[in-house]
């Protein structure tokens, strides 16, 4: 089995990769585009780890870079499955921070058109999608890391006031999580037929922005725990 990881930044990835490989042994393969693939490899399954940027177009031109160096490598094998994953916020009451999310739909949260009735998501502007069902997989997943199943919506803008997340909420009432890459790694996992699955670990709440409330050495931790936690679901996987 071969899966992709696809984190935003080095912190992310290095924890992804450290809860893989605990014991250390991971190789670094360049493709193009300036992308490094963190290789994780054993019993069955190599995991390639890669940061591929802040917010859904630097996510999906990551990912497709990946998807597409590895359909064009001449007998190497295709991946069976993309993971977005990195830290988040946490919506009140569902997800506190140090929590792990992984997703039951992956959900473009500000994809569509602004009208004095609210939000149109693109689906009813006619057009596009707006929600990316995860990989049947990840229930699994969820199971296995103990976290909240539940949407993680992808947002181009970190929520700063408490006006804006429950504006969120009223319009995804069952909302975990929010960051800012997970829909742009779906689009692009789609578009090459790979199922996908995003796990966050929260580092803050969303609501009013307090940069200093974030627990962000918390999140990674929490985030090497649940690859600790996913590599034997991967490799049971792949038995
Ligand atoms: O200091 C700020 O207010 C600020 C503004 C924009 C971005 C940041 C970041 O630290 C990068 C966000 C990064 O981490 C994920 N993330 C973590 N928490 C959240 C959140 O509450 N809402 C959206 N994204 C979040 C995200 O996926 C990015 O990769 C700080």
């Amino acid at each position: 089995m071969r899966v992709l990881v696809v984190t935003a930044v080095r912190a992310e990835a290095d924890s992804a990769a450290a809860g893989l490989a605990p014991d250390g042994t991971v190789t670094a393969h360049r493709i193009p585009g300036g992308h490094t693939l963190h290789r994780c490899s054993g019993a069955g399954t190599t995991v390639d780890v890669m940061a591929g940027g802040v917010g859904p177009a630097a996510a999906a031109a990551a990912t497709a870079t990946a998807l597409t160096a590895a359909a064009a490598a001449p007998g190497a094998p295709a991946y069976d499955l993309v993971v977005s994953a990195g830290i988040g916020g946490g919506f009140a009451g569902v997800a506190p921070p140090g929590t792990l999310v992984v997703a039951d739909a992956i959900v473009a949260a500000d994809l569509g058109a602004q009208t004095s009735e609210g939000h149109l998501p693109v689906e009813e502007l006619g057009f596009g999608r707006s929600v990316h069902p995860p990989a049947a997989l990840s229930e699994r997943i969820a199971e296995a890391l103990d976290a909240v199943h539940g949407p993680v919506l992808t947002v181009s803008t970190v929520t700063g006031t408490a006006g804006r997340a429950a504006e969120l909420i009223a319009r995804h009432p069952r909302a975990a999580v929010e960051a800012m890459e997970g829909f742009g790694v779906a689009e692009a996992a789609a578009t090459h037929g790979v199922p996908v699955v995003e796990i966050r670990a929260v580092s803050n709440a969303v609501g009013p922005r307090d940069r200093a409330a974030w627990r962000i050495g918390e999140a990674l931790d929490a985030l090497r725990s649940a690859f600790r936690l996913l590599r034997p679901v991967l490799e049971e996987e792949a038995r």
